[in-house]
């Protein structure tokens, strides 16, 4: 009894987190514009690069491993596994910040959120990942996908890469297409939302991509 009177007490409303709570609840993503500052953002990318020089990203592959043939045609990103235990002190704060999120959705939502996996990606010039869900590893653990930009600011529109979410709609699917502007974090609903990263045309895309699942 004390406790959750305790727990009432310091709770304090973060209008960020609820904006993210209303936009889910009300069409399934929430695009938050500088989520990350740009110091944040630029200390996490100089991370990626770091790993990425010393090869240890893996080419990504779909869920259900047919040949590599196959998986270039539908995603041509490579991705590194970020662990949280053994990150760097920037991936430590990276992971402090999805944490206090995440802590917030399961207080107010009662989503259930108990896992998490996230991964830098690097998509080079020319690369794409068509469009899919992200369950496809017959996972239905993943609740929500979140996606954060580590592009610079010299990043521009012509240089591709959205990622376009496709709304279901009544009428007429809707499409969405997203920039992938250095601090902006994408959070969506990952049984429910058919997505696509359009091909990169110029520089190379970087971001880290995660879920949150619910065991
Ligand atoms: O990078 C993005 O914008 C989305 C990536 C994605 O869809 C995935 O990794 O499943
Ligand atoms: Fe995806």
């Amino acid at each position: 009894m004390k406790t959750q009177l305790f727990e009432q007490l310091d709770f304090v409303e973060n209008p960020v987190y609820e904006q993210v709570i209303s936009d889910l609840l009300g069409q399934n993503y929430s695009i938050i514009d500088d989520f990350f500052d740009a110091d944040e953002i630029a200390e996490l990318r100089d991370s990626l690069k770091t790993v990425y020089e010393t090869d240890l990203f893996k080419k990504a592959a779909i869920g259900n491993r047919l040949n590599e043939e196959i998986d270039k045609k539908i995603r041509g990103d490579y991705i590194y596994w970020i662990n949280e235990a053994e990150g760097r002190a920037v991936e430590r704060r990276f992971f402090a910040k999805i944490n206090d999120l995440v802590a917030y959705l399961n207080r107010t939502c009662f989503l259930g959120i108990l896992q998490k996996e996230f991964h830098y990606a690097v998509y080079p010039t020319g690369t794409f990942y068509k469009r899919h869900l992200d369950t496809f590893q017959n996972d239905d653990r993943r609740k929500l996908s979140i996606v954060c930009y580590l592009n610079d600011e010299t990043w521009l529109a012509g240089n591709g890469g959205e990622l376009t979410i496709y709304l279901p709609n009544e009428s007429r699917e809707e499409v969405l297409d997203i920039i992938p502007r250095p601090g902006r974090v994408v959070i969506f609903e990952s049984q429910v939302l058919e997505h696509e990263v359009k091909p990169v045309l110029a520089s190379e895309r970087l971001s880290i991509t995660g879920w949150l699942k619910t065991r």
